[in-house]
Protein backbone atom coordinates (compact mmCIF):
# COMPACT_ATOMS: atom_id res chain seq x y z
CA UNK A 1 0.00 0.00 0.00
CA UNK A 2 1.17 3.30 -0.84
CA UNK A 3 1.65 6.21 1.86
CA UNK A 4 1.31 9.76 0.62
CA UNK A 5 2.38 12.18 2.75
CA UNK A 6 1.51 16.57 1.39
CA UNK A 7 3.32 18.85 3.76
CA UNK A 8 2.18 22.41 3.96
CA UNK A 9 3.52 25.02 5.71
CA UNK A 10 0.79 24.72 8.36
CA UNK A 11 -0.02 20.79 8.23
CA UNK A 12 1.06 17.75 7.09
CA UNK A 13 -1.68 15.37 6.21
CA UNK A 14 -0.79 11.68 5.78
CA UNK A 15 -3.07 9.30 3.88
CA UNK A 16 -2.68 5.13 3.35
CA UNK A 17 -4.15 4.26 -0.56
CA UNK A 18 -4.85 1.07 -1.04
CA UNK A 19 -4.61 1.14 -4.90
CA UNK A 20 -8.54 1.69 -5.41
CA UNK A 21 -9.83 4.70 -2.21
CA UNK A 22 -8.01 6.04 0.63
CA UNK A 23 -8.90 4.13 4.01
CA UNK A 24 -7.10 6.25 6.37
CA UNK A 25 -6.58 10.29 6.41
CA UNK A 26 -4.41 11.59 8.91
CA UNK A 27 -3.27 14.87 10.06
CA UNK A 28 -0.99 16.72 12.28
CA UNK A 29 1.21 20.28 12.68
CA UNK A 30 3.90 20.50 10.53
CA UNK A 31 7.30 20.60 12.47
CA UNK A 32 10.25 20.19 10.88
CA UNK A 33 12.06 19.76 14.19
CA UNK A 34 9.74 16.14 14.24
CA UNK A 35 12.40 13.10 14.03
CA UNK A 36 11.70 10.12 11.94
CA UNK A 37 11.08 8.40 14.82
CA UNK A 38 8.14 10.43 16.47
CA UNK A 39 6.22 10.54 13.05
CA UNK A 40 6.11 6.38 13.73
CA UNK A 41 5.03 6.86 16.94
CA UNK A 42 2.20 9.47 15.75
CA UNK A 43 1.34 6.91 12.61
CA UNK A 44 1.42 3.73 14.54
CA UNK A 45 -0.86 4.85 17.04
CA UNK A 46 -3.55 6.18 15.18
CA UNK A 47 -3.45 3.11 13.07
CA UNK A 48 -3.86 0.67 15.77
CA UNK A 49 -6.48 2.81 17.46
CA UNK A 50 -8.36 3.31 14.22
CA UNK A 51 -7.40 -0.92 13.61
CA UNK A 52 -6.47 0.00 10.33
CA UNK A 53 -4.07 -3.27 9.27
CA UNK A 54 -2.26 -1.92 5.89
CA UNK A 55 1.24 -2.94 4.51
CA UNK A 56 2.96 -0.11 3.94
CA UNK A 57 5.54 -0.78 0.55
CA UNK A 58 5.82 2.66 -1.20
CA UNK A 59 5.93 6.15 0.29
CA UNK A 60 5.47 9.55 -1.95
CA UNK A 61 6.13 13.07 -0.52
CA UNK A 62 5.48 16.49 -1.63
CA UNK A 63 6.73 19.56 0.70
CA UNK A 64 6.43 22.94 0.69
CA UNK A 65 8.75 22.69 3.51
CA UNK A 66 12.23 21.15 2.33
CA UNK A 67 13.69 20.88 6.03
CA UNK A 68 11.43 18.16 6.91
CA UNK A 69 11.92 16.42 3.79
CA UNK A 70 15.38 14.86 5.37
CA UNK A 71 13.47 13.32 8.56
CA UNK A 72 10.22 12.02 6.13
CA UNK A 73 13.31 10.41 4.02
CA UNK A 74 14.56 8.46 6.89
CA UNK A 75 10.90 7.90 8.50
CA UNK A 76 9.93 5.89 5.16
CA UNK A 77 13.51 3.74 4.97
CA UNK A 78 13.72 3.14 9.06
CA UNK A 79 10.40 1.91 9.21
CA UNK A 80 8.80 0.81 5.52
CA UNK A 81 11.77 0.07 4.08
CA UNK A 82 11.38 2.21 1.05
CA UNK A 83 13.32 4.99 -0.42
CA UNK A 84 10.19 7.59 -0.98
CA UNK A 85 9.37 9.16 -4.31
CA UNK A 86 9.80 13.00 -3.32
CA UNK A 87 7.74 15.57 -5.90
CA UNK A 88 10.02 18.07 -7.36
CA UNK A 89 13.22 15.77 -6.97
CA UNK A 90 14.72 14.78 -10.39
CA UNK A 91 13.95 10.99 -9.43
CA UNK A 92 10.12 11.74 -9.55
CA UNK A 93 8.67 11.94 -13.13
CA UNK A 94 5.51 14.36 -13.77
CA UNK A 95 3.21 13.03 -16.37
CA UNK A 96 3.56 16.63 -18.33
CA UNK A 97 6.15 19.17 -17.33
CA UNK A 98 5.79 22.45 -16.39
CA UNK A 99 6.21 25.53 -18.40
CA UNK A 100 7.85 28.05 -16.41
CA UNK A 101 10.81 30.92 -16.43
CA UNK A 102 14.01 28.87 -16.23
CA UNK A 103 15.38 28.29 -13.03
CA UNK A 104 12.24 28.68 -10.82
CA UNK A 105 11.28 26.01 -8.78
CA UNK A 106 6.96 25.98 -8.59
CA UNK A 107 5.70 24.53 -5.11
CA UNK A 108 5.55 20.87 -5.30
CA UNK A 109 1.64 21.05 -4.29
CA UNK A 110 1.31 23.33 -7.06
CA UNK A 111 2.75 20.59 -9.26
CA UNK A 112 0.91 17.87 -7.38
CA UNK A 113 -2.73 20.07 -7.40
CA UNK A 114 -1.58 20.58 -11.25
CA UNK A 115 -1.78 16.26 -11.82
CA UNK A 116 -4.66 15.71 -9.68
CA UNK A 117 -6.87 18.67 -11.17
CA UNK A 118 -5.87 17.35 -14.86
CA UNK A 119 -6.51 13.69 -13.99
CA UNK A 120 -9.97 14.52 -12.70
CA UNK A 121 -11.13 17.60 -14.96
CA UNK A 122 -8.86 17.37 -18.21
CA UNK A 123 -7.36 20.82 -19.11
CA UNK A 124 -8.22 24.45 -18.55
CA UNK A 125 -8.15 24.64 -15.05
CA UNK A 126 -7.75 27.03 -12.26
CA UNK A 127 -6.99 25.35 -9.06
CA UNK A 128 -7.66 27.76 -5.93
CA UNK A 129 -5.93 26.05 -2.73
CA UNK A 130 -6.66 27.52 0.41
CA UNK A 131 -3.50 26.41 2.41
CA UNK A 132 -1.01 28.91 4.30
CA UNK A 133 -0.61 30.92 1.37
CA UNK A 134 -3.71 31.26 -0.88
CA UNK A 135 -2.20 29.33 -4.44
CA UNK A 136 -3.82 30.12 -8.29
CA UNK A 137 -2.18 27.43 -10.23
CA UNK A 138 -2.90 27.39 -13.73
CA UNK A 139 -3.33 23.97 -15.85
CA UNK A 140 -2.73 24.61 -19.63
CA UNK A 141 -5.11 22.51 -22.72
CA UNK A 142 -2.16 19.61 -22.27
CA UNK A 143 -2.51 19.32 -18.02
CA UNK A 144 0.63 21.19 -17.87
CA UNK A 145 1.53 23.93 -15.18
CA UNK A 146 2.36 27.00 -16.88
CA UNK A 147 2.25 29.41 -13.92
CA UNK A 148 -0.05 31.35 -11.59
CA UNK A 149 -0.86 33.66 -8.47
CA UNK A 150 0.26 33.41 -5.07
CA UNK A 151 -1.60 35.69 -2.67
CA UNK A 152 -1.40 35.80 1.48
CA UNK A 153 -3.50 33.09 3.10
CA UNK A 154 -6.59 33.41 5.12
CA UNK A 155 -5.58 32.95 8.24
CA UNK A 156 -2.32 34.95 7.48
CA UNK A 157 -4.35 38.01 6.74
CA UNK A 158 -6.06 37.61 9.69
CA UNK A 159 -2.84 37.15 11.72
CA UNK A 160 -1.44 40.62 10.27
CA UNK A 161 -4.46 42.24 11.27
CA UNK A 162 -4.32 40.89 14.44
CA UNK A 163 0.47 41.39 15.13
CA UNK A 164 0.44 44.61 13.52
CA UNK A 165 -2.34 46.77 15.51
CA UNK A 166 -2.92 46.83 19.00
CA UNK A 167 -6.32 46.93 19.49
CA UNK A 168 -6.97 44.07 16.97
CA UNK A 169 -7.72 40.71 18.45
CA UNK A 170 -6.90 37.15 17.44
CA UNK A 171 -10.22 36.18 15.17
CA UNK A 172 -10.80 32.91 13.53
CA UNK A 173 -12.25 33.19 10.33
CA UNK A 174 -15.62 32.34 9.65
CA UNK A 175 -18.46 34.04 7.20
CA UNK A 176 -20.25 37.23 8.76
CA UNK A 177 -23.90 37.59 9.21
CA UNK A 178 -23.81 41.02 7.31
CA UNK A 179 -20.88 43.04 5.45
CA UNK A 180 -21.49 45.77 7.86
CA UNK A 181 -19.86 44.79 11.07
CA UNK A 182 -21.11 46.29 14.33
CA UNK A 183 -18.46 45.20 16.50
CA UNK A 184 -14.48 44.96 15.96
CA UNK A 185 -14.55 40.86 14.97
CA UNK A 186 -16.98 41.23 12.76
CA UNK A 187 -15.38 44.12 10.91
CA UNK A 188 -12.34 42.12 10.86
CA UNK A 189 -13.97 39.07 9.76
CA UNK A 190 -15.73 40.67 7.06
CA UNK A 191 -12.78 42.71 5.62
CA UNK A 192 -10.88 39.47 4.48
CA UNK A 193 -13.78 36.98 4.14
CA UNK A 194 -15.37 39.49 1.61
CA UNK A 195 -12.12 40.55 0.39
CA UNK A 196 -11.19 36.90 -0.34
CA UNK A 197 -14.16 36.24 -2.37
CA UNK A 198 -13.15 39.77 -4.67
CA UNK A 199 -9.77 38.71 -4.79
CA UNK A 200 -10.52 35.06 -5.94
CA UNK A 201 -13.34 36.68 -8.42
CA UNK A 202 -10.95 39.24 -9.84
CA UNK A 203 -7.77 36.79 -10.20
CA UNK A 204 -10.18 34.52 -12.18
CA UNK A 205 -11.65 36.46 -14.03
CA UNK A 206 -8.29 38.10 -15.07
CA UNK A 207 -6.52 34.62 -15.82
CA UNK A 208 -9.69 33.80 -18.08
CA UNK A 209 -9.31 36.70 -20.10
CA UNK A 210 -5.80 36.47 -20.31
CA UNK A 211 -5.97 32.96 -22.13
CA UNK A 212 -8.77 34.27 -23.74
CA UNK A 213 -10.62 31.03 -22.86
CA UNK A 214 -13.44 29.91 -20.14
CA UNK A 215 -11.69 27.47 -17.60
CA UNK A 216 -13.10 25.67 -14.77
CA UNK A 217 -12.00 26.78 -11.61
CA UNK A 218 -11.82 23.57 -9.07
CA UNK A 219 -11.12 25.35 -5.01
CA UNK A 220 -9.40 22.85 -2.32
CA UNK A 221 -7.57 23.34 1.09
CA UNK A 222 -8.07 23.27 4.57
CA UNK A 223 -10.29 26.90 4.14
CA UNK A 224 -12.12 25.99 0.94
CA UNK A 225 -15.35 24.66 2.23
CA UNK A 226 -15.82 28.22 4.46
CA UNK A 227 -15.77 29.83 0.62
CA UNK A 228 -17.65 26.71 -1.13
CA UNK A 229 -20.80 27.11 1.10
CA UNK A 230 -20.91 30.96 0.39
CA UNK A 231 -20.47 32.06 -3.03
CA UNK A 232 -20.64 30.97 -7.07
CA UNK A 233 -16.81 31.43 -7.19
CA UNK A 234 -16.23 27.06 -7.94
CA UNK A 235 -17.45 24.96 -10.57
CA UNK A 236 -15.88 22.26 -8.44
CA UNK A 237 -14.82 21.28 -5.02
CA UNK A 238 -12.06 18.46 -4.35
CA UNK A 239 -11.08 17.91 -0.69
CA UNK A 240 -8.14 15.65 -1.49
CA UNK A 241 -7.03 16.63 -4.56
CA UNK A 242 -3.39 17.20 -3.55
CA UNK A 243 -3.57 13.39 -2.14
CA UNK A 244 -5.20 12.48 -5.31
CA UNK A 245 -2.23 13.61 -7.65
CA UNK A 246 -0.28 12.04 -5.04
CA UNK A 247 -1.25 8.79 -6.50
CA UNK A 248 -1.70 9.41 -9.86
CA UNK A 249 1.99 10.52 -9.66
CA UNK A 250 2.83 7.62 -7.99
CA UNK A 251 1.56 5.64 -10.51
CA UNK A 252 3.31 7.18 -13.45
CA UNK A 253 6.70 6.72 -11.91
CA UNK A 254 5.43 2.64 -11.29
CA UNK A 255 4.75 2.25 -14.67
CA UNK A 256 7.63 4.23 -16.27
CA UNK A 257 10.27 1.67 -13.57
CA UNK A 258 8.59 -0.87 -15.55
N1 LIG B 1 -11.14 22.58 9.04
C1 LIG B 1 -10.54 23.76 9.23
N2 LIG B 1 -11.20 24.80 9.83
C2 LIG B 1 -10.59 25.98 10.01
N3 LIG B 1 -9.35 26.25 9.66
C3 LIG B 1 -8.66 25.27 9.08
C4 LIG B 1 -9.21 23.97 8.83
N4 LIG B 1 -8.26 23.22 8.22
C5 LIG B 1 -7.20 24.01 8.10
N5 LIG B 1 -7.43 25.23 8.61
C6 LIG B 1 -6.52 26.38 8.60
O1 LIG B 1 -6.44 26.74 7.26
C7 LIG B 1 -5.12 27.14 6.92
C8 LIG B 1 -4.66 26.30 5.80
O2 LIG B 1 -4.59 24.98 6.21
P1 LIG B 1 -3.94 23.88 5.28
O3 LIG B 1 -4.73 23.81 4.01
O4 LIG B 1 -3.76 22.64 6.05
O5 LIG B 1 -2.54 24.61 5.00
P2 LIG B 1 -1.17 24.09 4.41
O6 LIG B 1 -1.50 23.08 3.34
O7 LIG B 1 -0.52 25.31 3.88
O8 LIG B 1 -0.40 23.48 5.54
C9 LIG B 1 -4.30 27.02 8.18
O9 LIG B 1 -4.19 28.29 8.73
C10 LIG B 1 -5.12 26.08 9.06
O10 LIG B 1 -4.95 26.37 10.42
C1 LIG C 1 3.15 29.09 -2.45
C2 LIG C 1 3.41 28.11 -1.33
C3 LIG C 1 4.06 28.84 -0.15
C4 LIG C 1 2.06 27.52 -0.86
O1 LIG C 1 2.28 26.68 0.24
P1 LIG C 1 1.11 26.17 1.25
O2 LIG C 1 0.13 27.27 1.39
O3 LIG C 1 0.49 24.96 0.58
O4 LIG C 1 1.81 25.79 2.50
C5 LIG C 1 4.29 26.93 -1.83
O5 LIG C 1 3.70 26.32 -2.93
C6 LIG C 1 5.70 27.37 -2.19
O6 LIG C 1 6.53 27.53 -1.33
N1 LIG C 1 5.96 27.58 -3.50
C7 LIG C 1 7.26 27.95 -4.02
C8 LIG C 1 7.14 29.07 -5.03
C9 LIG C 1 6.23 28.79 -6.22
O7 LIG C 1 5.38 27.90 -6.18
O8 LIG C 1 6.35 29.50 -7.22
K1 LIG D 1 -1.47 23.09 0.29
Amino acid sequence: MLLAIDCGNTNTVFSIWDGTEFIATWRTSTDWQRTADQYYVWLSTLMRFRKVEADITDVIISSTVPRVVFNLRVFADRYFDTRPLVVGKPECALPVAPRVDAGTTVGPDRLVNTVAGFDLFGGDLIVVDFGTATTFDVVDTDGAYIGGVIAPGVNLSLEALHSAAAALPHVDISKPQRVVGTNTVACMQSGVFWGYVGLVREICARIKAERAREMRVISTGGLAPLFQQSVDLFDEYQDDLTMHGLTVIHEYNKELAE
